[in-house]
């Protein structure tokens, strides 16, 4: 998924969400400390079910958030005033683990990671002391300003914690900006909410952190399964094996169109099967956006599916020639080692013409619809196939559909 998208569908309304639910749990402070109060072991329960979760689906770092948030909570039920002091541990793990990869569940990994995280934690709590110390006298100014702004947040906190936080914060920010993946999105939001027990030990506020964090890893578990089962892996968009989850949803109308990258064959042999990738996944984007109501699904290869529920024949014509029209025009630019790019708007040089050669691809449409003599999507879909083919027939980059090969 690209960054801007990423945000936008992603990090944003997660980040939303999660100041909606720290605001939540003061705003209804007494009716949640009520709630969980019976139930001390939910949270518990929650962080043991995300990391089993986590481990058998091989998400160590999640898993290894899970074990060492519930590490805050058997502190915080022991002497509730050194949980703070615990979410700083776990806190500056994660901010570790944001930039290391999933290692696999084995014991050498285990050994090392542990052991990783034990250094982690020595080093703070000797630096910790000693830094604080010797950069307090260039930190009043840092320290006027919480000063002002509440007296009592230097009570849980000194300045020099608040600045490794905001620190390491930053760079959990520029990570998740560097690869936009789930994992590294919740692992911020769980340094985010770790803050909170910073800042606050109370038990309730502690127990409804473990469950938020429980709920993202859980969330982002499951999306990610979920994407790798039923999206493309190559151009993001959804799979074949979406396509037939699709199908039986649909109802007694609609229309199914057959595309295919014309000529991709030699597009392959002359620019290289990477660039030929690169291509697939800028016409995937492409026939992504259809409009007209159209879903787009990747049937496999250079062939793509795009199914309009509730249209016929002539509903839809108009938009996959919109469509067709759209990526011939694309101008996809080859720079440096033959990568293609976005075509660019407008050349700063003309410096630069010659270094940026453009290429075009034009895709080729068979259309065809459901109707009561015609009621069997594979049948459907295998009448598309003809009429793409009659489509190839008459010299590619156009749309034929069923009715065409009828009138003829
Ligand atoms: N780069 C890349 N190539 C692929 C991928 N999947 C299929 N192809 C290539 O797509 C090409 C399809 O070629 P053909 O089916 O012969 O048809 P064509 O060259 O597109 O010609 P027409 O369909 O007749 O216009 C083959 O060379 C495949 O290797 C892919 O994921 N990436």
């Amino acid at each position: 998924m690209p960054l801007k998208q990423f945000i936008y569908q992603r990090l944003t309304p997660l980040t939303l969400l999660i100041i909606a639910f720290i605001f939540t749990i003061y705003w209804q402070q007494p009716t949640l400390s009520d709630w969980l109060s019976p139930m001390e072991w939910l949270p518990y329960a929650a962080l043991c079910i995300a990391g089993t979760v986590a481990i058998s689906f091989g998400r160590t770092r999640l898993a290894f958030l899970s074990l060492l948030s519930l590490g805050i909570g058997i502190v915080a039920s022991e002497a509730l005033h050194f949980a703070n002091m615990a979410a700083m541990y776990v806190f500056v793990s994660a901010a570790w683990l944001l930039w290391r990869p999933d290692k696999g569940i084995s014991p050498i990994n285990l050994v090392w990671s542990v052991t990783e995280i034990a250094i982690i934690c020595i080093l703070l709590r000797l630096s910790i002391d000693n830094l604080a110390n010797t950069l307090t006298p260039y930190l009043s100014g840092l320290f006027d300003v919480l000063h002002s702004l509440n007296p009592s947040l230097l009570t849980h906190l000194s300045v020099f914690e608040y600045l490794l936080i905001a620190c390491l914060l930053a760079a959990g920010l520029l990570r998740v900006a560097l690869v936009p993946t789930h994992t590294h999105v919740v692992i911020w939001l769980t340094q985010c909410l770790l803050v909170v027990i910073m800042l606050d030990t109370q038990f309730y506020v502690i127990g409804m952190i473990a469950l938020a964090i429980s709920a993202l890893y859980l969330f982002a578990i499951l999306t990610d399964s979920f994407n790798m089962a039923f999206r493309d892996e190559l151009t993001g968009i959804p799979s074949r094996r979406a396509l037939m989850q699709y199908v039986p949803t649909l109802g007694r109308k609609y229309v199914v169109a057959m595309s295919d990258v014309d000529h991709f064959k030699k597009f392959n042999d002359t620019y290289g099967h990477d660039v030929g990738d690169q291509v697939l996944k800028l016409v995937a984007s492409r026939l992504n956006a259809v409009t007209g109501g159209g879903k787009a699904f990747r049937y496999g290869g250079e062939e793509f599916t795009i199914i309009f529920p509730r249209r016929s024949i002539a509903d839809v014509t108009p938009h996959l020639d919109v469509l067709r029209q759209t990526i011939a025009d694309y101008d996809i630019v080859l720079r440096g080692k033959d990568r293609p790019d976005e075509a660019p708007k407008k050349r700063h040089s003309a410096a630069d013409a010659p270094t940026r050669k453009t290429v075009n691809v034009t895709c080729s449409f068979g259309v065809a619809e459901r109707t009561a003599d015609l009621t069997d999507f594979h049948d459907i879909m295998k009448q598309a196939d003809i009429a793409l083919y009659e489509a190839k027939k008459a010299g590619r980059n156009c749309v034929k559909s069923t009715r065409d090969i009828k009138s003829k």
